[in-house]
């Protein structure tokens, strides 16, 4: 018996095409700019993917690509210039930066209006007051997978693996809201006893970007396996945090890739057409 699929792909195709709708609607289309830094090959992947997903649904972009030795003074310029384009509705700063550049000080510059990504200092706290805002993409697209699949959240043990900004310290903040109820352990490189953490999950979110962290034999049977590893093996295809072994004894599992990729660039554009909605006066849906 193999896991379900938790299909990534197919549920960002349905966003995609409920966004393509509110975008035609919006009359002027949204622009999505990214500010990527140095030519890390996972980044200029990415943000060419984000490119043509704006095509796809009838988003512009901007895209500003800075050589790797640009400097504090440059990167910030790029910023100020976004903040003060009327074309560019929101826009992310790829991470991370080459070492030197500080990535708070850069987040930080960012109009908290135009932040796509949802991880200016002001955004983080509106997740933490529980106020309308833009969310990081990877955890709201992980929340809406979760809920595509009614995979039951209330009262559930979760166990989150990794405390970055971008994916495990929001995500915690996300299942712990009232909608979700689930009870979060946010487990990191200190936690004692990681074994005994995933031992005892019904769901388990790795983002530690370690392959084959979470082995087989860890899962209880009947879990649910959601992973976010983005790590490359030496044949170039993507290593997950959650060894392959594992989905025999879940009930549903992310396929990686295919799975928290497809829907964290969802949820990308959802927050650039919502920005644009805002701008325009009108909220979007919830
Ligand atoms: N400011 C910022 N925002 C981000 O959202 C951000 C970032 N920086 N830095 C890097 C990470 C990584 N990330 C991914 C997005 C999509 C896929 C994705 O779509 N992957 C496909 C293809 C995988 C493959 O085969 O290469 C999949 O999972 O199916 C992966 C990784 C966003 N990130």
């Amino acid at each position: 018996m193999g896991a379900g699929l938790l299909d990534g792909k197919l549920l960002a195709a349905e966003v995609k095409e409920d966004l393509r709708k509110r975008v035609a609607a919006l009359g002027r289309p949204p622009g999505l700019g990214t500010i990527l830094v140095g030519e890390d090959p996972g980044s200029v992947l990415y943000v060419g993917g984000k490119h043509r997903d704006c095509r796809e649904i009838g988003i512009e972009s901007i895209r500003v690509d800075l050589p790797a030795d640009a400097t504090r003074a440059d990167v910030l310029a790029a910023v100020d210039r976004l903040n003060a384009d009327p074309r560019c509705t929101a826009y992310i700063v790829q991470l991370p930066l080459p070492a030197g550049l500080d990535e708070f000080e850069v987040i930080n510059r960012i109009d908290p209006a135009k932040d796509a990504d949802g991880l200016h200092p002001a955004n983080l706290g509106r997740l933490v007051l529980g106020a309308d805002g833009p969310l990081p993409c990877t955890p709201a697209g992980i929340v809406k997978l979760l809920r595509r699949y009614d995979i039951p959240l209330a009262g559930a043990r979760v166990c989150v693996i990794g405390r970055g900004i971008t994916v495990g310290r929001p995500l915690g903040l996300l299942l712990t809201r009232r909608s979700e109820n689930a009870t979060v352990t946010l487990c990191h490189t200190g936690t004692r006893d990681l074994a005994a953490e995933v031992c005892a999950a019904d769901i388990v979110i790795a983002a530690a970007g370690v392959p084959g962290l979470v082995r087989a034999e860890l899962v209880k049977p009947g879990a649910v396996l959601v992973d976010v590893g983005v790590s490359r093996g030496p044949d170039g295809k993507v290593a997950g945090d959650i060894h392959p072994g594992a989905a025999e004894r879940a009930a549903w599992r992310s396929p990686n890739p295919g799975g928290v990729g497809p829907m964290t660039r969802a949820m990308l554009l959802d927050n650039v057409v919502r920005a644009a909605e805002r701008a325009a006066g009108r909220g979007g849906p919830e």
